[in-house]
Formats: structure tokens, C-alpha cells, sequence
């Protein structure tokens, strides 16, 4: 049975759902050192954001097929280190959406009515009204950066309190914030105009300190700034000089730099900061959201079905995925005869997407060739999160093309290896109950199923060579499933695909090559 370690609390659900397929041992909090002692023995693993899951964690894990962040951010996860090790990382983009947003929202209520003073002082027996005169949001300027799902949640939200909202987000179009209601705005008129300025992006290199000194020295000095998203976005130690200055009027943080917070200076302010604990996902809600679409995820691919949220494989929606999965298969049965038949180093695959086919997604169908392709040298090593990074390191020059004028079967898919010892090509093509036919070889049309044991022979099309070949296989007891030549011409040249019962015994192919009219024999197992 397949092992998942859980790192941080995970709702329950979660665990029930790994537990139908795998045991689950839950140890949360532990240090990296022992992460990486008990590592090895784990197929996967299951974080929120207070693991770390570092290079020297993934080098430890030579079982880890997969790991699972029950959340949004995988900034705690070395993802091109799982990569280069085939290992997929999932997450859950959609479960705690509107948690975080309406953390963020309640944050900027919080500030505007000091609400968590307000309570501290009531509960220490003062009557102080004075003290707590807050501000509208109401007709305020809301700057939102970053207008994703939670962004543009929050810009929903605070639409219907009477807000004007601007956004910057260089990935969306102007149409798109208009229809959210929000005027997209380059970032330093976002910083002029907003009196709440709240951060919705994840943190990269570009986002890291984007708000610092410079940004706040654009804001107004009753500016108030809401990071709901990630610690390390807001250089804390400016927005604390900021802060003891007035130079903005407040600022509500539910990440920081370092967590847990330590030591901080931003803790000796008064009510212009809130500060709370990594609290946007936190609700009962979120966590099961979060946890069942987790733990399906982990179950699948140790089923060894695929992952509906990988970060590390090309992004597919699951019901593209659903009508992708067949031609995956196609694509990988042909990467897999092609690399065989080429033989030796393949320097150059092209793959040409035709007819209906040429309409879809490309992208996985060109990892599902490379995998196939590479699968022969690497093994179980190679997958659909690694397979384009490793054929990249061995310098094969991938083209994609399409033809969608091409009319045969629904679609067909046609991969051309060129390598070290020649060129060779396949076609195929799925039937209409989801079959997939190999439909040409090196230009000759055929018509035969893929099968696990198959010969590939090019020969002279002439009387006797075909019961030359049979009975040559029959002498060393192989048992032909199936049998089938394709040519252009009469008496031109010509292929003939055997499909056989077991593998080929060591040295027939030398036998088969001697049989005159033989030019070419190959040995292929799929
Ligand atoms: N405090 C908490 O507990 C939680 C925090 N989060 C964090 O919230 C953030 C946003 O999450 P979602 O809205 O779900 O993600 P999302 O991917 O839907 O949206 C992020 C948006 O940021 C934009 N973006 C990327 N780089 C940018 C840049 N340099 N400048 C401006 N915009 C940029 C993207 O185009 C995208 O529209 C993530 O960092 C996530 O980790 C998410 C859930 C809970
Ligand atoms: O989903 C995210 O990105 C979050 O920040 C939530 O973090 P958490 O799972 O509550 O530790």
C-alpha cells in the first residue's frame, strides 16, 4: 500500500478520502532535518503553507510521485526541483477563493472602524467612543493588484459597498476588469488614487518588495493596505517606517516575510495594524474544499490516473483533459514505436496534429510523444511532468505542427523521428470506440492495432517473402496474433507489421534479415 505523509493540518475529510487507497501518517510540524530522515519512505505528501518542501526534501524522496498543497501558493515548494525529479505538484486554485477574499474584505472593515481596538477596549471595562471614529469605504478608491479569483471576488464585494475600483494585473485585458467593474490602471496611479490598496498575486521575483519605500512614497497619507496574499510582497521594515511616520494611514497583514512571525517591530504599533495569523484560508468551508480536492488528487495519481491541478504539468482544464485522454495514449503508443524504430539518438521528433485533431490543445499531446518517445531509455523515470525537460537536455529538437485539412479517421497524429541511424515516421488514429490503429509506417499505409510484441520488417514486395517470414517464426515456436503488409506500389517496396504472442527470441531478427527481399527488421515492445 502506498504511503502519504500529511505535514499540516488537514481536515479530516481529506485523510478519510487517502485512507480508501493508501496509509497516512499525519505528523505536522516537524523540522526539515527530520522531513528529510523520513522522507524516503513516502510516496506522497500533503502541505499547507507551514511546510517547507525544499530541494534537499524532494533529493530525499526516492519514492515521492506527488505532493499536495491543500491551497493556493506553492511558494513553499520547490516546484523546478519536483520537476526535474518527475514528481507532479498539485494544488487546489479554486477552495479557499472566497476564505481569502473575504478575510481581505473583513480586513479592510477592520481598519476602517478599528474594530479589533475597539473590542480590546470594551473588554477591558472602558466606554471610549472618541477614540474609534472610522472612515466610509463607501465611494472610497480600492486599488486591487492582481485580479484573479480572489481579486476579482473582492472587487464584487466591494462594488456592492459603493467602492470604485482600480486594478492593475498586466495578464487581463481592460475588457475583462470592466466587466468585474474595475478600470485597469498602471501601478503608480494605482498607488496615487487608492485609499485602500489590497494585494491579491502571488509572490515571484517581480512581486517580491513591490510595495517598498518607493511605492508608499506614491501613496496618500490616508492610503490603508491590505495583504491578504503573501508575506515578502510588502517590504515590512519601509511599511513600518511609513506607518511610525503617518506617512500612509494603516495596514492590515495576514502574511509576513517569516512565519510564524517572530520578533517584529511591527507589532509595537497601534490600531493603524492589524495583524493576523495566516488566517485567509481558515475556514470550515475552505478546509474541506481544500482538503477533498487535495487528497482526490494524491488518490488519482497513485492510481495512477491524472491530476485535474498540477502546477508542474501543462495546465489543462479536466474536461479537456477527459476528451484529451485517448489521443494521450495515441500520442505515447506512437512516441514509443517511433523511438524504437528509429533507434540509436533521436535527434529531432516532429509532430503534426491532422484533420480534427489540429483543432485541440497541443501542448500535452507534445509531452504525451515525448514520453512515449523517451520512455525507452528512462523508463518509469520519465513522465508528463519531466518528459519536455528531458528530452530538452538531450537536445531533440521538438516541431509541432498541424494539418487540419488532412481527412482521415476522426483526426490523426503523424510523428517523424530523425536521429543518429535514420528517419523514420508513424501515423495513427483512434476509432470511434476510442481503438487507436497505427495507420502508416515510414509512408506506407497499414491498418493494425497496436500490440505489446510487434515486428516491423521493409522488404521487396515479391512472392514467398511473407510465408518465408511465417514460417521462419513458427520454426522458433512464435506465435503470429496478426499480420498485415502495406505498400504503394505492386512489387515496389512494402512493410509488414507482425503482431506476436511473446517477445521475439534473441537472434531471429539476424534470421529475418537474411531472408532475401528483407531490407529493414525491427523488434518493438509498446
Ligand atoms: N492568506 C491566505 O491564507 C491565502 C492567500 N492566498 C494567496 O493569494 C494570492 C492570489 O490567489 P488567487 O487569486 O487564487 O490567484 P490567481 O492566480 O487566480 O490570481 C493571481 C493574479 O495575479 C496576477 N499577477 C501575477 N503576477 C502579477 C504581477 N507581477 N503584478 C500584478 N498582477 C500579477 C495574475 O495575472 C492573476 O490574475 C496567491 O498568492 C495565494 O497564495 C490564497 C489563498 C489564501
Ligand atoms: O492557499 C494559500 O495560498 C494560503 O496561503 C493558505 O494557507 P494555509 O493553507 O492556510 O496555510
Amino acid at each position: 500500500m502506498p504511503k502519504v505523509l500529511v505535514c499540516d493540518p488537514i481536515d479530516q475529510v481529506g485523510i478519510d478520502i487517502l485512507s480508501q487507497v493508501a496509509q497516512v501518517d499525519v505528523k505536522t510540524g516537524l523540522p526539515t532535518e527530520e522531513l528529510v530522515k523520513i522522507v524516503p519512505e513516502y510516496d506522497a505528501l500533503m502541505i499547507r503553507s507551514g511546510t517547507r518542501v525544499t530541494q534537499e526534501i524532494i533529493e530525499a524522496g526516492a519514492q515521492l510521485k506527488i505532493i499536495g498543497r491543500a491551497g493556493v501558493g506553492v511558494d513553499n515548494v520547490d516546484v523546478p526541483a519536483a520537476t526535474r525529479k518527475g514528481i507532479v505538484v498539485v494544488n487546489s486554485p479554486e477552495g479557499n477563493t472566497i476564505a481569502a477574499a473575504e478575510h481581505a474584505l473583513a480586513l479592510m472593515l477592520s481598519l476602517s472602524r478599528h474594530i479589533p481596538e475597539a473590542n480590546q477596549s470594551v473588554k477591558d471595562s472602558q466606554w471610549d467612543r472618541k477614540r474609534f471614529i472610522g472612515t466610509e469605504v463607501y465611494k472610497k478608491t480600492l486599488g486591487i493588484v492582481g485580479l484573479g479569483k480572489i481579486g476579482s471576488h473582492v472587487a464584487a464585494a466591494a462594488k456592492a459597498m459603493g467602492m470604485k475600483l482600480l486594478a492593475y494585473d498586466p495578464f487581463i485585458s481592460a475588457e475583462r476588469a470592466e466587466q468585474i467593474g474595475c478600470r485597469l490602471v498602471e501601478l503608480d496611479l494605482l498607488f496615487q488614487e487608492s485609499d485602500y490598496i489590497t494585494l491579491h498575486i502571488p509572490k515571484t521575483p517581480e512581486t517580491t518588495h513591490l510595495i517598498n519605500a518607493d511605492a508608499i512614497a506614491k501613496m496618500k497619507p490616508t492610503t490603508r493596505i491590505i495583504n491578504c496574499a503573501r508575506g515578502g510582497i510588502i517590504d515590512e521594515e519601509a511599511l513600518f517606517t511609513a506607518l511610525k511616520e503617518g506617512r500612509i494611514a494603516g495596514a492590515a497583514l495576514d502574511v509576513f516575510e517569516s512565519e510564524p512571525l517572530g520578533e517584529s517591530s511591527l507589532r509595537q504599533l497601534g490600531q493603524e495594524v492589524i495583524l493576523t495569523p495566516h488566517l485567509g484560508a481558515s475556514t470550515a468551508e475552505a478546509q474541506v474544499n481544500v482538503a477533498v480536492d487535495v487528497a482526490e488528487q494524491i488518490r488519482d495519481v497513485l492510481l495512477g490516473l491524472p491530476a485535474r491541478s498540477a502546477v508542474n504539468i501543462p495546465g489543462l482544464h479536466p474536461d479537456v483533459m477527459e476528451q484529451l485522454r485517448p489521443y494521450l495514449q495515441l500520442a505515447e503508443t506512437l512516441g514509443n514505436l517511433v523511438g524504437q524504430l528509429a533507434g540509436g539518438r533521436v535527434e529531432s521528433l516532429e509532430i503534426r496534429l491532422q484533420g480534427e485533431l489540429a483543432n485541440n490543445q497541443s501542448q500535452p499531446i507534445v509531452v504525451a510523444a515525448l514520453k512515449g518517445l523517451l520512455s525507452q531509455a528512462l523508463r518509469e523515470r520519465v513522465n508528463y511532468v519531466n518528459a519536455s525537460i528531458e528530452a530538452k537536455e538531450r537536445g531533440i529538437r521538438v516541431v509541432e505542427t498541424r494539418d487540419s485539412a488532412r481527412q482521415d479517421y476522426m483526426g490523426s497524429l503523424h510523428l517523424e523521428a530523425k536521429g543518429t541511424l535514420g528517419q523514420h515516421s508513424v501515423t495513427g488514429a483512434l476509432l470511434g470506440d476510442g481503438e487507436i490503429r497505427i495507420t502508416d509506417v515510414d509512408e506506407f499505409p497499414i491498418n493494425v492495432p497496436p500490440n505489446r510484441y510487434m515486428v516491423f520488417t521493409r522488404h521487396r514486395d515479391m512472392p514467398g517473402i511473407i510465408g518465408k517470414i511465417g514460417s521462419l517464426l513458427g520454426s522458433f515456436n512464435v506465435n503470429i496474433a496478426s499480420m498485415q503488409v502495406g505498400r504503394k506500389i505492386v512489387r515496389g517496396d512494402a512493410v509488414m507489421v507482425l503482431s506476436i504472442d511473446d517477445p521475439l527470441p534473441e537472434g531471429i531478427l539476424a534470421e529475418i534479415l537474411k531472408v532475401p527481399g528483407i531490407r529493414d527488421a525491427y523488434t518493438v515492445t509498446l
